[in-house]
């Protein structure tokens, strides 16, 4: 069965159709990327997974039950964890106490296991030089891994990631990548929204394309890559 499934959903604001009857379904090994054009409504798509948004049809569905009336929190104990494209840390708390929060309050890990639990992600993503350090205070790469294991200390099953590697060198792209590979290794499924296509293509097995709300395509990377519709969407981008 799928892990994450979308049926038909679409999301109006006003007059604006922002997801356009949009379906596809995400097994639980999967490392999926979404790519399209800015403004068609790709985080607005994992909005509407993670609850901040509520569609106005359609389903999602997480192990073929729908959660489309369930909160952000009751989506987040399930297993959907997000990244946000400007990362949102709690600047004062340091990268270790963010993690506490997130392992706390998302994960719902006992006390007594979320200081090994979180030390642990600390380690995996590159940060437990910083641990100690005030979040706000970070050089993008760190906020940008602070970022990653915020979603990672919820304990997800599925990880949703929007442009989290906008704004890094090629250098640090291809640390970021390394530990997001790790992640889908161990288990974890992947969404992955991104416009540094080849950061994403080194991850990701399947893409889909959005454009103007609507699913314009869906394949394995080279087949996407390589349609003409798409080549034209990136014309003078990386494509
Ligand atoms: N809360 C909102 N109210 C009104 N319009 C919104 C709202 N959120 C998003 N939009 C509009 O919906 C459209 C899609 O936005 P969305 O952020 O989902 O696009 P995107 O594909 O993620 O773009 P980008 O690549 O630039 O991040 C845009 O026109 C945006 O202005």
């Amino acid at each position: 069965m799928a892990l994450l499934s979308l049926r038909s959903v679409s999301k109006s604001f006003g007059a604006l159709k922002v997801t356009d009857d949009v379906s596809f379904d995400l097994q639980p090994d999967e490392a999926l990327g979404i790519i399209g054009p800015n403004g068609a409504g790709k985080s607005t798509l994992f909005n509407l997974i993670t609850g901040n948004l509520r569609p106005d049809a359609g389903q999602i569905l997480l192990d073929g039950r729908d959660v489309s009336a369930d909160s952000v929190m009751a989506r987040c104990a399930a297993g959907i964890g997000r990244s946000f494209q400007i990362p949102q840390p709690f600047g004062h708390l340091s990268g270790y106490e963010n993690l506490l929060v997130a392992a706390r309050f998302g994960g719902g890990l006992a006390a007594a296991e979320a200081p090994e639990f979180c030390m642990d992600i600390l380690r995996r993503t590159g940060l437990a030089g910083v641990a100690d350090s005030p979040a706000g205070g970070l050089p993008l790469l760190s906020r940008k891994r602070l970022e990653l294991a915020r979603a990672m200390a919820t304990r997800p099953r599925v990880l949703l990631l929007d442009e989290i590697a906008g704004g890094l060198t090629d250098a640090e792209c291809v640390e970021l990548v390394a530990t997001i590979r790790a992640i889908h290794a161990e288990g974890t499924a992947i969404v992955w929204i991104e416009h540094v296509l080849h950061a994403l293509n080194s991850v990701v097995n399947r893409l889909i394309v959005l454009n103007f709300g609507r699913l314009l395509m869906m394949g394995d990377v080279r087949t996407v890559m390589n349609a003409p519709e798409v080549r034209e969407i990136y014309l003078g981008a990386e494509a």
